[in-house]
């Protein structure tokens, strides 16, 4: 059986995994995915464009290499010092901190943790301004566009229930608090070929962020970069860094597991194990990460869990029944619940509302709203009225043609929206490509 807690089965052939039961941690081998046609832009590479400086240049069969020819030489003091690093690399790929040699000089924006009142972020071109202000939190008395019920401002943490509070007295397991998830310099590699190139991006806690962009521009490789699965695909190389308030998500001293804990992932397709029943699947994820728990704390679990994901009403009465019975969209928010059953402090979505209908998707949109003073959220959507009805920050992907996926634009979802300062938004949230 695969593993439906570390595989894309929309992705990835059923079985490929390698997996034989939940005891298998992870997956030892995934299949290579079928290269997809690439956007065809005229424009050149958005971090060129912002920073005048030329991109690296990854020809034909060449393993990543250095800037193309205009590139100026590279001093070897800066060579050595360069800061891009690889995480880990196939033999035939050596070369991976050379894409950092050209890097442009723009810095992610410095958010700090949002707070209750906080300006507006306005849309930034990576390379053209400086840091700016934090996105405004998600406060009383915001709503988003859809109209959904205002969640509460960021309070306190899932897992370290505030005494006398909602979940006081409740058994815990695990624990864990909001993180902002800090992407720097991320480069990535698909043998030979380079689809990402030096993406930074700050994604903070209690914000909802939305990554947006034609297909192909490397948006789901770069969410799976930052819970550590671009590496199950064999030929996948990354550079760069991927901090969790400020912890290397990829320190070699860190378990794999640990990362996947702490960061978790709903696919595009609901991918529930079907024949086991919703209270085992809720806890699935326990058995991965070899945490114990009492019967009590497990029955706790699976009720909070399955609250949060807007599914406990609908399936308090049936909790024994096979996990496969249920809509579409109930195995997503089952998929939802599992997920936060481990307690993640960040949680990514990869298209998660696009194998349902609309009536689905707007109730899983409002369980991501009502998330949001539990975990960061960072979610992949080719839907523009969804990025703006869930997403309070908002980054804009591009592969223009024969060049790796970068990001053209980010900041304040509504300002990206209705103000953008690159065109080629203006031209994608408005219809006119992808
Ligand atoms: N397993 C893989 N093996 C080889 N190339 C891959 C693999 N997965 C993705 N790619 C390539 O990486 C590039 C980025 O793909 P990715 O899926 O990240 O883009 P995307 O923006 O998420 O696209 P979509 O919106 O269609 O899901 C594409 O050129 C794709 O063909």
């Amino acid at each position: 059986m695969s593993d439906p807690l570390t595989t894309d089965q929309h992705r990835t052939p059923q079985g490929a995994s390698g997996a034989s039961d939940l005891t298998e941690v992870i997956p030892v081998a995934q299949p290579t995915r079928g290269k997809r046609a690439r956007v065809s832009m005229p424009a050149a590479n958005p971090a060129d464009r912002a920073s005048g400086v030329p991109s690296p240049v990854v020809a034909g069969a060449a393993a990543p290499t250095t800037p193309g020819g205009a590139a100026p030489a590279v001093p070897a003091a800066t060579a050595a010092a360069a800061p891009s690093v690889t995480k880990y690399a196939p033999p035939a790929a050596p070369s991976f901190a050379a894409p950092s040699f050209a890097a442009p000089s723009f810095a992610p924006p410095s958010f700090a943790a949002p707070s209750a009142g906080a300006a507006a972020l306005p849309p930034v071109a990576p390379g053209t301004m400086p840091p700016v202000a934090p996105p405004a939190a998600p406060s009383a008395g915001w709503a988003p566009a859809g109209g959904f019920t205002s969640p509460a401002a960021p309070g306190p943490v899932a897992g370290a229930p505030a005494a006398g509070g909602p979940n006081a007295g409740a058994p815990t397991i695990g624990g864990s608090s909001l993180a902002t998830l800090d992407a720097r310099n991320i480069s990535a590699w698909f043998g030979d070929h380079q689809v990402l190139d030096r993406v930074s991006l700050t994604m903070p806690a209690g914000v909802i962020t939305s990554l947006i962009g034609p297909s192909g521009c490397g948006k789901s490789t770069f969410l799976r970069i930052l819970n550590r699965m671009h590496e199950l695909v064999p030929s996948a190389s990354l550079a760069g860094e991927v901090l969790l308030d400020g912890d290397d998500v990829y320190d070699t001293g860190r378990r794999l597991t640990d990362a996947r804990k702490s960061i978790g992932m709903v696919f595009q397709k609901p991918n529930p194990f079907p024949a086991m029943s919703i209270y085992d699947n809720v806890l699935a994820g326990l058995k991965l990460t070899g945490t114990r728990a009492t019967r009590d704390d497990k029955d706790y679990l699976v009720e909070s869990s399955l609250s949060k994901a807007g599914l406990w009403k609908e399936v308090k009465d049936r909790l024994r029944a096979p996990g496969g019975g249920l809509s579409g969209g109930q195995q997503q928010r089952l998929c939802i619940a599992r997920s936060l059953a481990v307690k993640p402090r960040v949680l990514l979505m990869d298209e998660p509302c696009s194998a349902l209908d609309p009536t689905s998707t707007r109730v899983i949109e409002e369980t991501m709203l009502e998330l949001i003073d539990e975990v960061t959220i960072v979610i992949v959507t080719h839907n523009m009225q969804q990025a703006q009805r869930v997403s309070q920050q908002c980054a804009f992907f591009l592969a223009a043609q024969g060049t790796p996926g970068a990001i053209v634009e980010y900041g304040d979802t509504e300002a990206m929206f209705s103000s953008p300062i690159d065109s080629r938004t203006f031209d994608y949230v408005n219809g006119r490509f992808g």
